[in-house]
């Protein structure tokens, strides 16, 4: 038999070891809810209405673009994954997938060389100095990006619009600079339709905002930041 000694130092081995393989697989929750929202599960159950049971036959046969569904795939990532329920205002689906993005994930993995050797991990893994560059070369990173934006600012605007009621009063006109395609500043004007609004961003984004009343859109004169 080993000493009580011993038997502690194996223990706080193994529970070292246990750990370690915590913060390994961590990634797997999070790449197991994108998978659902990539393929709209949430709003898949949602659309049934709340409390309503729904199969994963049902489920499987309402996502898009699906030639040869896997049923069991979708079973396991169900198993890790719950639904709440949600609504315009409190979802976060285009955030998260912003997060989980390859070019936000990527850049982690250079750490330890910026750590070394100084410069930015971002540049070191694409080539460029930030992550707006890349949406500008990639349309489909730059809505997934301004979309992601967009659902995070509804959030907080609700919240600043409810708590700040006698702030915007005395306003004529508001500049939201990196506003991206506009969707607070927008809100804003909404709610006091007195406000002039100037929606500030770079090119790219201001090419893809939708128009909004009382809502000017004005593109930074260049894209180096
Ligand atoms: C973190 S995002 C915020 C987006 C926006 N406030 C929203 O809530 O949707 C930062 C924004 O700053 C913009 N940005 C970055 N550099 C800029 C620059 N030099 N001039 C103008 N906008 C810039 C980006 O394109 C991006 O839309």
């Amino acid at each position: 038999m080993e000493s009580p000694e011993a038997d502690h130092q194996a223990s706080l081995r193994l529970r070292g070891q246990a750990e370690i393989w915590r913060h390994m697989f961590a990634f797997l929750d999070s790449l197991a809810l994108k998978c659902a929202i990539e393929l709209q599960i949430p709003d898949i159950i949602h659309s049934q209405g709340i409390g309503r049971p729904i199969t994963l036959s049902q489920i499987i046969s309402c996502i898009d673009n699906a030639p040869s569904p896997d049923i069991s795939y979708l079973e396991r990532i169900l198993r890790l994954w719950l639904v709440n329920g949600s609504d315009e205002y409190t979802d976060l689906s285009a955030l998260y997938l912003i997060e989980t993005h390859a070019y936000v994930v990527g850049s982690w993995n250079f750490l330890s060389q910026s750590v070394k050797e100084g410069g930015m991990t971002f540049e070191k893994a694409f080539g460029k100095r930030s992550l707006w560059d890349l949406a500008s070369q990639d349309n489909r990173f730059n809505k997934l990006f301004n979309d992601g934006m967009a659902c995070t600012g509804r959030i907080l605007l609700r919240e600043m619009v409810a708590g700040y009621k006698d702030g915007f009063g005395c306003l004529r006109s508001l500049v939201d600079v990196g506003g991206g395609i506009g969707g607070m500043i927008s809100e804003i004007v909404k709610s006091y339709p007195h406000i002039k609004g100037i929606n500030f961003d770079l090119p790219h984004v201001i090419a893809t905002a939708p128009v909004y009343d009382r809502v000017s859109h004005i593109a930074a004169s260049n894209s180096k930041c």
